[in-house]
């Protein structure tokens, strides 16, 4: 099947550098998706954007140029819930990644078992309206007792305005919930304000609630951008993450978010976004907690 790209489409940066920072042996990216290729792996016909491809390929070559040892891989929503491509990857890892799909109620427990022999250890839950459509929260609620027993856990992608109606809903999954990018903060509001202090507070009163310390790229209004050498890329953004990072240092997660779908301003230079760990996790202690002991608490537990 032949795909076009969503008009403006950003395809992923195609040469990036090698990081001046060093990560720790063993680093995981636990945030990274693919894309198809569209070919083998056609885009879901629900799906709210069409992407370039972003192969297994080129997303282990990227590991293995950064530094990471292993991926978690998180189903993208232009797949919807066929995670074959991702399933694919998985199994072409050598072990090296983990995965995080997308599934619909009708899913069977053969088909969930089959995924977990693959290296699935969690569904995502995701509200960005412009991402997916609704989906009923009786039909998550039941896909996440069923999870629950696979000792997998939630994934939820929502913006910062939802949380509070989501709350309730969030503070009744029976698993670990991880939040992707901290919850897309609006970063030109004050670190300490109601919007940020809230989400703070999901996470301190909930001591299932994880958060992936990402996607500074998309959460940043003024920058520097991860390009042409800048090594202290999107200053307004450490703040947010440095205070998750320093309330919260076992329950924090990193992830490129390679290919990184829908960015309209720019494409980033991975190698500089790796170079930005160490404003957000300055000490070794912290790189490790963020970078090691974390993701393999969560994802390859039996290591542990
Ligand atoms: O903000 C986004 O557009 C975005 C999209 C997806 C996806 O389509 O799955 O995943 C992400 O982590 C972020």
């Amino acid at each position: 099947m032949e795909f076009t790209k969503t008009p403006g489409w950003l395809d992923w940066y195609a040469d990036p550098s090698k990081p001046r920072f060093q990560l720790p042996a063993g680093a995981v990216d636990a945030h990274c998706h693919v894309f198809g290729p569209g070919a083998q792996f056609p885009f879901a016909p629900e799906r709210k954007y069409t992407p370039c491809d972003a192969s297994k390929e080129q997303l282990f070559a990227l590991r293995d140029h950064l530094g990471f040892a292993r991926n978690v891989i998180v189903q993208a929503t232009c797949h919807g819930a066929d995670n074959s491509a991702l399933i694919d990857a998985l199994q072409s890892s050598g072990g090296k990644a983990r995965g995080v799909v997308t599934v619909r109620r009708g899913i069977s427990n053969d088909e969930l078992q089959r995924m977990h022999a693959a290296g699935v250890r969690g569904v995502r839950f995701n509200f960005v309206k412009r991402l997916v459509d609704f989906t009923p929260k009786d039909e998550l609620q039941e896909i996440a007792a069923r999870i629950a027993k696979l000792g997998w856990h939630v994934v939820i992608y929502f913006e910062a305005a939802d949380l509070p109606e989501l709350w309730d809903f969030f503070t009744a999954l029976p698993t670990t919930v991880v939040v992707d990018h901290m919850g897309r903060p609006d970063v030109g509001k004050p670190v300490d304000g109601p919007e940020f202090q809230l989400f703070l507070r999901f996470m301190g009163e909930n001591a299932n609630v994880w958060s992936k310390l990402s996607c500074p790229e998309r959460l940043s209004l003024t920058g520097p951008r991860a390009l042409d050498g800048e090594r202290n890329a999107y200053r307004d953004v450490v703040p947010f993450a440095r205070r998750v990072m320093d309330e919260f240092p076992d329950r924090v997660l990193w992830g490129t978010d390679w290919p990184h779908p829908n960015l309209k301003d720019h494409m980033p230079d991975d190698g500089l976004l790796v170079d930005f760990i160490p404003h957000i996790a300055p000490t070794p202690e912290l790189q490790r907690k963020l970078l090691v002991s974390n993701p393999m608490r969560l994802y390859w537990p039996e290591e542990c």
